[in-house]
């Protein structure tokens, strides 16, 4: 019934909503939200207060402008008993003048390292009544008299977070693709410097140094757009059980979704840096979009789940499988290769070899960890400092468990969808399978020395099978990108248009400044020319 009533009119743009959830006190604990809507049965209504300065909503996008309606996250009352966080549909503007209503005290944050155009607001209530159908009942419900009836599975009201969190995922897959394309052709259009006396200066995408910053945000692409396919069927899949009343497969995808987030945002935001860099001084100037892009992708470290907050909640999934798995009880897929008791294999530089490896590693730490919380526990520790003291290490696992993921199922799906290609492009698409795989054993060397029989000379190997992949990949680099097919105007960059006119565009741009209307600007009659003369 409340999706009849609401889904219609926002797709019809009637009605524009944002999620205010988290509060200038609080963005992560969300048990700590200070927001209360209190039901009165009198009325049957909801009234929303922000009791104090922290309690003010702060962040949600397009609240300060654009929305007119937004999902409030709030603290439940009723009769007397906070029965925690729910979720509350609320208007906050009139819907024809959009003056905020009665109540309802709404602004801008204020200016942001990006996301100039999102208007993130903030929003307090003073004694604000809703209709009792203005909370979102799906799960929980508020009875007209307002019995509280709980939700099969409280952890529902999380779903949203989940959800964002997957298609964040493809998200980077996106903005990696943005950053690669324009750096590649930027890249093939720039020359510079001269190693040999006698031939012309060489694009700077034959440096190898280059090949090595750039490469591998082109692989990650690929890596994120395939592993973000894999986390939406797996979605779906886990949506549809629950759907039927099964919810064994929910703390799985919550805590594999957290992991992907964290370390596909925080690669994303750290490879268009190195795109950024990797344009030289170009990069830095607005007009090639790369500023812009790292502002977008390192946001999304922060939002919908702070990056450290979410590996410590897949952590907390890996030694619960731990601890689950050595009582011999059976794990979910993603976390079973945890309980591999085999010995220690014979190290392979094999694609296989390498995934086993990082699986090694992730189960290593996990172990590593489980031992240090227990050794701390009985040294009597409790077990929240014992998790604390031991959170550099669980972080760390966590991320070793998402690497293990990702290459897997990089690996997995190219090798299914290759049967269905040109053998040409099957092989491509295999050498940037083998670039990402290699890139990350080179990486984290010094985990698999610790965890795996790794010897120098595989490492020595390794250095020399990804030297070779960046020459066998280099000829069709330019193709990877074009083939990405992101029109002139999405990539919006001086430096990444399809026609490669790097330099003229530049020029136009700079020609836009107002800084350039006038040969002469008044700042040099107004300050400099007295600052010159002595008088100021
Ligand atoms: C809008 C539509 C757009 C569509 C297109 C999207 C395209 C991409 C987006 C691009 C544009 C993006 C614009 C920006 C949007 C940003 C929006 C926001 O940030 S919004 C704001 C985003 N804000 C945040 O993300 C806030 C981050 N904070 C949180 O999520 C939580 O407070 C917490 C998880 C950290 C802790 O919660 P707490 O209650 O203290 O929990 P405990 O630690 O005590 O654990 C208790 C148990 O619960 C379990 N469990 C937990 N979660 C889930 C779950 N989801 N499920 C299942 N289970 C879950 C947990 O495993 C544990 O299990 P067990 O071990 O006991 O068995
Ligand atoms: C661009 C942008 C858009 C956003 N859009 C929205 C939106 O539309 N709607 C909305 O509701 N919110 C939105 N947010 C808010 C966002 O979801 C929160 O900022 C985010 O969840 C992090 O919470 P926080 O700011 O409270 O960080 P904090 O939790 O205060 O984090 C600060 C530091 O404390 C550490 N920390 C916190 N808790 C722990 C812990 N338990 N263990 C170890 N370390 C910890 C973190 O790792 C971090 O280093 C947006 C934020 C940004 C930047």
């Amino acid at each position: 019934e409340q999706q009849e009533k609401w889904v219609p009119r926002a797709v019809n743009m009637e009605i524009i909503g944002t999620y205010a959830q988290t509060e200038l006190g609080h963005g992560t604990f969300l048990r700590g939200l200070e927001t209360t809507a209190t039901y009165d049965p009198n009325t049957e209504e909801f009234v929303l207060n922000s009791p104090t300065l922290t309690a003010y909503k702060w962040w949600p996008g397009g609240l300060a402008h654009t929305a007119n309606h937004c999902v409030v996250v709030a603290q439940l009352h009723s009769k007397g008993v906070n029965h925690g966080v729910h979720p509350f549909i609320v208007q906050i503007r009139d819907e024809d003048t959009h003056m905020p209503l009665p109540g309802v005290k709404v602004g801008e944050i204020g200016p942001k390292l990006s996301f100039s155009t999102a208007n993130n607001g903030f929003l307090g209530f003073d004694n604000f009544r809703v209709p009792r159908d203005s909370m979102l009942m799906k799960n929980a419900q508020v009875l007209k008299d307002g019995t509280y009836v709980k939700s099969r599975l409280s952890k529902l009201t999380y779903g949203t977070m989940v959800f964002i969190r997957v298609m964040i995922v493809t998200d980077m897959a996106y903005y990696l693709s943005v950053g690669a394309t324009i750096a590649i052709r930027y890249s093939a259009v720039r020359h510079q410097s001269k190693p040999k006396e006698n031939e012309p200066e060489p694009q700077i995408l034959d440096y190898v140094t280059q090949q090595h910053k750039l490469f591998i945000a082109l692989a990650s692409s690929h890596a994120f757009r395939v592993t973000g396919q894999w986390l939406w069927t797996t979605f779906v899949r886990v949506n549809k059980a629950l759907t039927s009343g099964n919810a064994d497969t929910l703390p799985e995808l919550h805590a594999v979704a957290c992991c992907l987030k964290a370390v596909t945002t925080r690669d994303a935001a750290s490879m268009v840096e190195a795109c950024r860099m990797s344009c030289g001084g170009h990069g830095y100037m607005t007009s090639s979009y790369l500023p812009i892009l790292y502002g977008i992708t390192t946001a999304a470290c922060t939002y919908e789940g702070e990056n450290t907050v979410l590996l410590l909640q897949t952590a907390r999934s890996l030694v619960k499988a731990w601890q689950k798995g050595s009582k011999g009880k059976p794990l979910s897929p993603t976390e079973a290769y945890l309980m591999d008791k085999s010995p220690v294999p014979k190290w392979e530089n094999t694609l296989d070899g390498i995934i086993a490896g990082f699986r090694r590693v992730s189960a290593g730490k996990v172990q590593d960890c489980v031992s240090k919380i227990d050794k701390l526990v009985k040294m009597g520790t409790s077990y929240e400092d014992a998790w604390n003291q031991t959170s550099v290490r669980l972080v760390a696992a966590s991320e070793a468990h998402s690497r293990a993921v990702i290459l897997a199922t990089f690996r997995a799906e190219v090798s299914r969808a290759a049967a269905a290609l040109s053998p040409p492009l099957a092989r491509v698409l295999h050498q940037l399978v083998h670039l990402y795989t290699v890139y990350w054993a080179l990486e984290r060397v010094g985990d698999l020395l610790l965890y795996t029989s790794i010897a120098e000379r595989d490492v020595q190997e390794l250095q020399q099978q990804y030297e070779d992949l960046l020459q066998k990949i280099r000829p069709n680099t330019v193709g990877l990108v074009d083939a990405f097919d992101l029109r002139d105007e999405i990539l919006n960059s001086t430096l990444g248009a399809y026609d490669g006119r790097v330099y003229e565009r530049l020029m136009e741009e700079a020609l836009k400044s107002p800084l350039n209307a006038e040969p002469v600007n008044q700042s040099f009659h107004k300050y400099l020319k007295p600052f010159m003369q002595g008088k100021l």
